[in-house]
Parts: structure tokens; sequence; C-alpha cells
């Protein structure tokens, strides 16, 4: 098995993808509950029907028709074609990102185990997903730290390496920085994205527009420098690019011509002109081919048939190959599932199945820490980027200072009668509101994180309950800091319940509350603003209003 693992490594790996077909539904249901009323009574065969009919009706839209490529170790393959021909859906299909619903992916002639697969390989989206408030050597070693299990001095010396491999020596303390932050120019982050996402050495890159946004001179130093990687390292290169240079055309090893879903070329620069030629085009003497081919697009996708009859001989050349992946493919499924229904069986290719199907990566399974040690890495990347927006902080710290103030001199002194339990109630309310619509603001820095938890999860960095765990540690003792300075002038002002338990009880369940919402914004508003009033009760018993606080308030002003 050792032979065999490092053998793999030393021929890298060759991606195959065949008779991927890929549709989207582009019409909304009109009644989105209509799964949990009529289909329920139907029985599978009609359900069947129903699919097939609402299929056309709904106006599924065949995003990639029959498409097949193949990128080999060592070299890279570009996908080439306008706008909307499919570029990113077919890289998102080969990362592992979107399901197919016909096509089979290979590595080396063996079916894909998808989820090893997305830990093997290195996605980079076409936007920068990045803190922007990092310096370009923390980013790359909180990656490392993440994604490779190894002893400290290791992961420096290979992120100083892969610093230099990248070209970011110079700007190595300088911050990320995006749209707001000034920081490193856009290729340079290009290249940060590229680093976070080829630190763990992925045998297979695939990279979405990776020269979008830049200028000629960045854009081939991003090719060149992918270049260099996939022949020092082994690498197999797959990209999407739109407008390739001529001086970046010479670097891509062969080139998958798509346009409105379907392959209009696969093949080297050269056979695509030679191709051209033979379908009468005259190719102007030192021109650019591919953007030739591109800008004659619509003749090319006329003479389709042409250049397709150009593919199928290779296709046919290892259709017998196909055909014994095809068997185990469907041996898999078998053995995973026991029988096949109808469709499965006249199903031309099938998706492979990745829990089922054995494909041994060289990669430890699982994560590459602990929970603990990741809650560690994630706290310490949290601290570093809230010490970094003092200033944010330092307002909230403020506003909650004079809010406290302002709202206890608008409440003050309360009389213990009825009129002063109902101005306890508005008073609970108005604050339990106010402390979730302060951390609204959270909304915009949670969403920007986001994408870059999606992306880090997904690809099996960490655990999400890490993240979660590390986001409340961080904050707990701000939270903390705020309640006390928002409750204390507050509770004194109003002439709240003066006993111990009182005093005590205020502030925390303000802080159970900013909390709660601190972690929860992205989450159900609606159940957020109903916690109020659980809260409101809360803070009623702690004023001696008994288990239903509410109701007594209530029941008294009857
Ligand atoms: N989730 C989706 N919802 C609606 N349309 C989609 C979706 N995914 C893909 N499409 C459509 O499928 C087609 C192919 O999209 P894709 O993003 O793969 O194209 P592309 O070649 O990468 O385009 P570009 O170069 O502009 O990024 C487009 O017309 C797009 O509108």
């Amino acid at each position: 098995m050792e032979k065999q693992k490092s053998a793999m490594k030393k021929q890298g790996w060759e991606i195959e993808a065949i008779g991927i077909n890929y549709k989207i539904s582009t019409k909304k249901r009109e009644h989105p509950f209509k799964i949990f009323t009529k289909n329920q009574e139907l029985n599978q065969e009609s359900k069947q029907q129903v699919t097939d009919i609402e299929e056309a009706s709904l106006g599924a839209r065949h995003v990639l028709k029959d498409v097949y490529c193949k990128a080999k170790p060592w070299e890279i393959l570009a996908i080439v074609g306008p706008s909307g021909a499919g570029k990113s859906s077919l890289l998102e299909i080969l990362a592992g990102k979107l399901t197919p619903q016909n096509g089979s992916i290979f590595v080396n002639q063996n079916p894909i185990n998808r989820a090893q697969f997305k830990k093997a390989s290195g996605y980079v989206t076409q936007k920068d997903t990045l803190f922007p408030l990092l310096t370009v050597e923390e980013t790359l070693m909180f990656s490392a730290k993440l994604r490779l299990r190894l002893p400290r001095d290791q992961l420096s010396s290979k992120v100083k390496s892969l610093m230099h491999e990248l070209g970011l020596d110079h700007v190595a303390m300088a911050r990320v920085g995006d749209d707001r932050v000034r920081g490193i120019s856009g290729g340079e982050r290009r290249r940060v994205s590229i680093g976070v996402d080829v630190i763990h050495d992925p045998e297979v890159l695939i990279l979405d527009e990776p020269t979008s946004g830049l200028d000629s001179t960045s854009a081939l130093q991003i090719i060149d420098m992918l270049k260099l990687m996939a022949e020092t390292r082994g690498q197999t290169i797959i990209l999407s690019i739109h407008q390739p240079g001529f001086r970046i055309v010479k670097l891509f090893n062969s080139v998958l011509l798509m346009a409105n879903g379907s392959v209009l070329h696969h093949g080297t620069v050269d056979q695509l002109g030679a191709s051209l030629r033979t379908m009468g085009m005259q190719l102007p003497l030192h021109v650019n081919v591919v953007e030739f081919a591109m800008e004659s697009i619509d003749i090319v996708q006329q003479q389709g048939k042409v250049l397709k009859q150009e593919i199928q001989p290779q296709l046919l050349l290892s259709s017998s190959t196909r055909k014994s992946q095809q068997k185990k493919v469907e041996e898999a499924g078998e053995s995973r599932s026991g029988k096949f229904t109808l469709q499965q069986l006249f199903q031309q290719s099938k998706v492979v199945d990745e829990e089922s199907i054995g494909f041994e990566f060289d990669f430890p399974p699982g994560f590459a820490n602990s929970r603990l040690q990741e809650t560690l890495i994630l706290s310490h990347r949290f601290s570093k980027n809230i010490f970094r927006t003092k200033e944010l902080f330092a307002c909230r710290t403020i506003q909650m200072l004079i809010s406290g103030l302002v709202l206890g001199s608008i409440f003050y002194n309360l009389k213990d009668d009825l009129v002063g339990a109902e101005e306890r109630v508005g008073l609970f309310a108005f604050i339990l509101t106010f402390l979730l619509s302060c951390t609204t603001e959270a909304l915009p820095i949670f969403l920007q994180e986001r994408e870059i938890l999606m992306k880090e999860t997904s690809c099996g960095s960490y655990r999400v309950s890490s993240y979660a765990i590390a986001n409340g540690l961080v904050y707990l003792p701000f939270l903390l800091i705020l309640a006390i300075l928002f409750t204390v002038p507050l509770y004194w002002l109003v002439g709240l319940n003066p006993q111990f338990h009182g005093i005590h009880a205020f502030p925390a369940v303000n802080l159970v509350d900013s909390l709660h919402s601190e972690l929860g914004c992205g989450k159900c508003l609606e159940y957020m603003f109903g916690k109020c009033m659980v809260s409101a009760e809360d803070l009623l018993k702690e004023e001696g209003y008994g288990e239903n606080g509410l109701d007594t308030v209530r029941a008294s002003a009857v």
C-alpha cells in the first residue's frame, strides 16, 4: 500500500470528468409548501412523472451539456469561453462544491471520494475571502496551523518558503486589506488567496478566474507562478480565464473552449489553431488563437460538429478504460443500495457516491487539530482581529455608557406601585430590544466572516463548533464589560431591587441577551425578539414579582 501511495504521489493526479450534465431550475415554485401537501399523496411512479413534467414546465436550464475534460499532472488546463459558458459551474463540480445530475469524475482512473478529494485539493474562488486586518504572514500562518499537523518551527519555515515562492516576501508584514481597508495590491492579494489554498501541498489546484481584475502584467505574473508550481510540485492545475493575453496562452498546456455549456475544443492551443483552419477560417499571423476563437465563437459553435469529431477519437481511444471505470461506479452503487431503480439502470453515467467508493488518498483522515487546538488557534485569530478594530470597540463602550445614563434619567427613581411596575416592564422590554438592535451592527462583520467560515469548514480546516466556541470565548469578556457599564448607572438611577441577587442578575441577564444576539445575529431575528419577553419575565422575577412576573403586572393593571 505504501509503495502504491508513493507511486501515486510521483505520478501526480490525472483528473477526468466524463459526461457531466448539470441543470438548474430557472422558475420558482408557485407554492413553496407544495411538497408538504399535494406531493405527499403521490406514489413513487407518479412522482417520477411529475418530476419529468415539472422539469420541462419549470424551465430547467442546461448549464453543462455532456462535458468531457481531462487535466494532467505537471500541467495547466485552462477553461476559456465567453461569460455564461459554464466555466465556474464546471470548476465547482470538479472541486466537489456542486453535484451534477449526470457524470463521473475520476482521479487516476479511479472514482473519487469527494470528502477526501476536497481536503486533498485546493479551490481558489474568484473573490478573495481573507481577513483584511491580518498581515500576509499571519494569514498564511493561521491557514498552515489549521490545515497541517506540524511543529511550530516547521510551520514557520513552510510559510516563509511559500511566501518566497509566491513572491510575497516584501509584503510579509503588510496588512491584506480590502475595498475599505488599504492593504496590499490586488495581484498580491490574489497570491495570498492562492497561498492559503496551497499551504497543504494539494495535488490538484482549481482556480476560478485567478487573473480577474488584474492588469496584464500582474495576470501574467500569476499564471507564470502557477506554471512554476505545476512544474516543480507536479500539481494538476485547472483554471478558468476570461481573455488570456498572448503570453499567458503560451503557458497553458491544454485549453478547454466552452460556449453555452458545451465543449467546443479540448486540446492544445496549436490543435485549436489547426481546427479553426480546417473550418476554413483565416488566422492572421501572430494572432492570439484563443482570443480569435472566442471572437468567432458563433461560427465555431455552428461548426461545432467538426470540432467535436476532433475530440471523439480521443474519447474512443479510452472507451475500454471508461467502460471498466463505469462498471466500478455501478458496482459501488449496487453494493451501496443493494438494488437499482429503473432510472439508475438506464442512466448512461452516474454521479459517483463519495462515501462508498474507496480510492486511497495520501492524506490523514479527520481534522489536522483537536477541537481544543482549533479553538485556541481560532481564538487567537479572533483576538488579533478585535484588537485591530479598537476604534469600533471604543465607540461601542461610550455608546453603552451614555445609553445607560440617558435611560436611567428617563426612568429615574421608579415607585413600587402599579404604575412603577408597568414602567418597569416597559423599561425591561426597551433595554432588551435596545441590546438586540445594538448587536445588529455585527451583522456585516458576520456576513463577511461567514464566507471565510464556509470556505474553511467546507475544505475540512476545522469544525464549525470550534469556531462558535472561540467566537464566544473572545467576545465574552468584552460583552461583560459592556453589560456592567450599561447596567450599573441605570440600576441605581431607576432604583431597582437593591438586594444582592437582583444586583447580580440584572447585568447577567443583559450579558446573556447580548451574547445570545451576538452569536445568533445571522439567525432568526423574530426568535431573538421573542426572547426579549422571556428575559423581561426573568428580570421581573428578580424584582420580586414572582414566577409569572408579566401576568402579575397584567393582573394588577386590571
Ligand atoms: N445557481 C444559479 N442560478 C441561476 N443561474 C445559474 C446558476 N448557476 C449557473 N447559472 C447560469 O448558468 C450559466 C453558466 O454560469 P457560470 O457561472 O458557470 O458561467 P461562467 O462561464 O463562469 O461565466 P463568467 O465567466 O461570467 O463567470 C450562466 O448563464 C448562469 O447564469
